[in-house]
């Protein structure tokens, strides 16, 4: 049987990956796979035994040990069952990338990464307006700017490693464009 094939979803906090991730589920028939969401699910276990670890790594920005990521990630392919699958926030460091690699390397096919650019001002905006109903206890200012920092010291050297593999398709995600122009372009990434 196949590998199954999997898109690799990158871009800075509040870029769009989420939101573009629905609409290639609905066109392209993907399993979207936000490691964020997973890591928050466990979190919200009360039977897990790294919820609390989870917890302080995403209020403080940081990038939870690989161990229990792909862990995550891998349970959710199998059981799904399916063979398209956009992986979005991972891999988000160097761990992240050699955890993947030792785990999955032979497992399933990584066709390419979508990146996602957006300015920081941008993100910041909708990030915070996003609080205002999400929830999610890092959409705050303090926790926003760990996670910027995480997101440019140890995600963006990730992005430039799939790019010299030439395996990045960068769209603009920024200024003044609606989610479903964004999309336009994305389209064109997947067709
Ligand atoms: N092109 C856009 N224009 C305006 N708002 C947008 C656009 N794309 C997404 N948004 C909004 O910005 C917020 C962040 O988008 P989204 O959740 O898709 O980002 P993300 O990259 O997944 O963020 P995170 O890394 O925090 O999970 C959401 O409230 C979303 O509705
Ligand atoms: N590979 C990952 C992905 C996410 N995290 C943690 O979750 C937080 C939220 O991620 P989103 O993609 O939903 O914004 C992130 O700031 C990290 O703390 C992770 O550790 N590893
Ligand atoms: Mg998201």
């Amino acid at each position: 049987m196949a590998k199954p094939r999997v898109v690799f979803v990158l871009g800075a906090p509040g870029s769009g990956k989420g939101t573009q991730c629905e609409k290639i589920v609905q066109h392209f028939g993907y399993t979207h796979l936000s490691a964020g969401d997973l890591l928050r699910q466990e979190r919200n276990d009360p039977a897990s035994e790294v919820g609390q670890l989870i917890h302080n790594y995403i209020k403080e920005g940081k990038i939870v040990p690989v161990e229990i990521t792909c862990g995550l990630i891998e349970k959710a392919m199998v059981k799904s069952g399916k063979s398209k699958f956009l992986i979005d926030g991972f891999p988000r460091n160097h761990d992240n990338l050699s955890g993947w690699n030792e785990q999955m390397g032979e497992k399933a096919e990584v066709a390419f990464v979508l990146f996602v650019e957006c300015p920081e001002e941008v993100c910041t905006e909708r990030i915070l307006k996003r609080g205002q109903s999400s929830g999610r206890t890092d959409d705050n200012i303090e926790s926003l700017r760990k996670r910027f920092n995480t997101y440019t010291k140890e995600t963006v050297p990730i992005v430039r490693h799939y790019d010299q593999l030439e395996k990045v398709r960068k769209i603009n995600g920024g200024t003044g464009r609606t989610p479903d122009e964004v999309f336009e372009d994305v389209k064109q990434m997947f067709q």
